[in-house]
């Protein structure tokens, strides 16, 4: 099948490599010159494990081209994609500029009977409103259908999760349409679940909306931890170990950030609104993800009298581990707030430093490694679960004159941070103190 996919981001990028890696001609669309250029020689913009390998093969074999030229891409394809970015407005609800932008593109070209793919997250009710644009804009008398197919993978496992994700969603108003895109995707091996539009819109906001409430549920309870001394690390092992609750989602930390649940929650929570539903709970988990992402500044708060001239090292920078993606990503408010109370920020991620620097405060400085990070600082913060950070041996700690600790990803065992008399305060576990410390305030 000949697909063209409008939009070279995580997920456009992701689903031509992989729509291409099963056989099919792809030819990806941008706007971004300088992206198209780089792409064309294989060189990928974003960080995502395979992602670059399974790209330069297909280049190789032919099956998989990149232009910034709609027509080029649209006139000899059989289906379109869409997979722009879906911002956040002001008021939370999504920013459908590129999504309609996009369908006025490919209204111009399409000059045969068309069906075109949502990738891109929508609003319930937005395919409609393409198919209303496709249908008013096309030059030509042509039939054109819109189906939904909306997109699950996680950063950082992108191109796992194409080839082994739980399902595939198709939305269709006819079973023909369905059936060409379930053809398409037939060669994953992956369900499919095949429903009508408006369902397969919703699917999408309800999933990321129920583990964004996971995330702010786990982590309430280990704040409630903390106050009780429980160890959050037992309880949701404990809770996992039921298969009606399941063990994924249940990690606390320092909140969810990245592209998708802080915009998706709010933007649900706008579709709700529009319908004169007030989706309370929905509210709760974002305020919760919001006073969730302070915690860890405000334990330093309660440990120092006062952050200024405080020298703090910062580990891991993006969203989550293996990806170099900052969008709001819990460092941007950290360093903000430290930079704010007059602390000097050393920040350390393997993988993220070119886009941190785009996004954070001009003052933050950068160190090279962790060792680098850590010397002379007063404290350490972890904010991403790097490998690298995860596994690092706890005596380099002690490359700052009295290692402390907080670490809003518990990556440690509190007990081997005890063995190595580094002082440390984790999520929802009891905190590890040294009592020869000496509390610089
Ligand atoms: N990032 C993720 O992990 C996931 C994102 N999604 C959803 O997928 C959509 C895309 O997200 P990302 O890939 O992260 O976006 P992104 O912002 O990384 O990429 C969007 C791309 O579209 C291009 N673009 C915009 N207008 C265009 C046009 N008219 N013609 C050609 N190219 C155009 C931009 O230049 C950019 O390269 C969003 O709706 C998002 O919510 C869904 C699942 C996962
Ligand atoms: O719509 C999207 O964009 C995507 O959003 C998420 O994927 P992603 O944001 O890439 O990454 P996740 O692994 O879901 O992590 C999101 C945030 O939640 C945090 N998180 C995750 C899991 C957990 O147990 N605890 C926790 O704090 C992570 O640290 C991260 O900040 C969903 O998992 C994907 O299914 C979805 O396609």
């Amino acid at each position: 099948m000949k697909i063209a996919i409008i939009g070279t981001g995580y997920v456009g990028l992701v689903t031509g490599v992989s729509l291409s890696e099963i056989g099919h001609q792809v030819t990806c669309i941008d706007i971004d010159d300088g992206k198209v250029e780089r792409l064309k020689k294989g060189i990928s913009p974003i960080h995502e494990p395979g992602l670059s390998e399974l790209m330069s093969k297909n280049i190789e074999e032919q099956r998989l081209s990149f232009t910034t030229n709609h027509q080029d891409g649209i006139r000899e394809a059989d289906v379109v994609y869409i997979a722009v970015g879906t911002p956040e407005n002001e008021d939370g609800s999504a920013d459908l500029y590129y999504v309609e932008e996009a369908a006025k593109e490919i209204a111009k070209y399409i000059s045969k009977d068309m069906i075109v793919v949502t990738k891109s997250t929508i609003p319930v009710g937005t395919n409609d409103k393409i198919l209303q644009i496709l249908q008013k804009h096309r030059i030509y008398d042509v039939k054109v259908e819109v189906v939904s197919n909306p997109e699950f993978l996680r950063e950082g496992s992108a191109i796992h999760d194409s080839f082994y994700g739980d399902r595939i969603v198709i939305g269709a108003e006819s079973e023909e349409a369905a059936t060409v895109i379930e053809e398409i995707n037939r060669p994953f091996g992956v369900p499919i679940f095949k429903t009508d539009i408006k369902s397969a819109e919703m699917i999408k906001y309800a999933s990321n909306a129920f583990l964004a409430t996971k995330i702010s549920f786990i982590n309430e309870i280990s704040n409630i931890c903390e106050l009780l001394d429980a160890n959050i690390e037992n309880v949701a092992k404990g809770m996992g170990l039921d298969k009606r609750i399941g063990e994924q989602f249940l990690k606390a930390g320092i909140g969810y950030g990245g592209s998708c649940f802080p915009k998706d929650t709010k933007a649900l929570i706008q579709i709700a609104g529009n319908v004169k539903y007030d989706f309370e709970l929905l509210k709760g988990v974002v305020n919760v993800n919001q006073k969730q992402q302070r915690i860890l500044i405000d334990k330093l708060n309660s440990y120092f009298f006062s952050l200024k001239g405080k020298r703090i090292a910062v580990l891991g920078l993006a969203f989550k581990p293996d990806t170099d993606d900052m969008r709001e990503a819990a460092s941007i408010k950290v360093t903000e707030e430290l930079i704010k109370q007059g602390a000097e920020v050393i920040a350390y991620d393997p993988v993220a430093v070119k886009n941190a620097k785009g996004v954070l405060d001009p003052r933050v400085q950068f160190a090279s490694s962790i060792e680098e990070a850590l010397g002379g600082s007063d404290a350490a913060m972890i904010l991403t679960e790097w490998k690298e950070i995860k596994t690092m041996d706890p005596q380099l700690f002690h490359c700052m004159d009295q290692p402390l600790v907080f670490d809003g990803r518990n990556c440690f065992d509190p007990e081997s941070m005890k063995n190595n008399q580094v002082e440390y305060h984790s999520i929802g576990r009891p905190a590890v103190a040294v009592p020869s410390r000496t509390v610089p305030l």
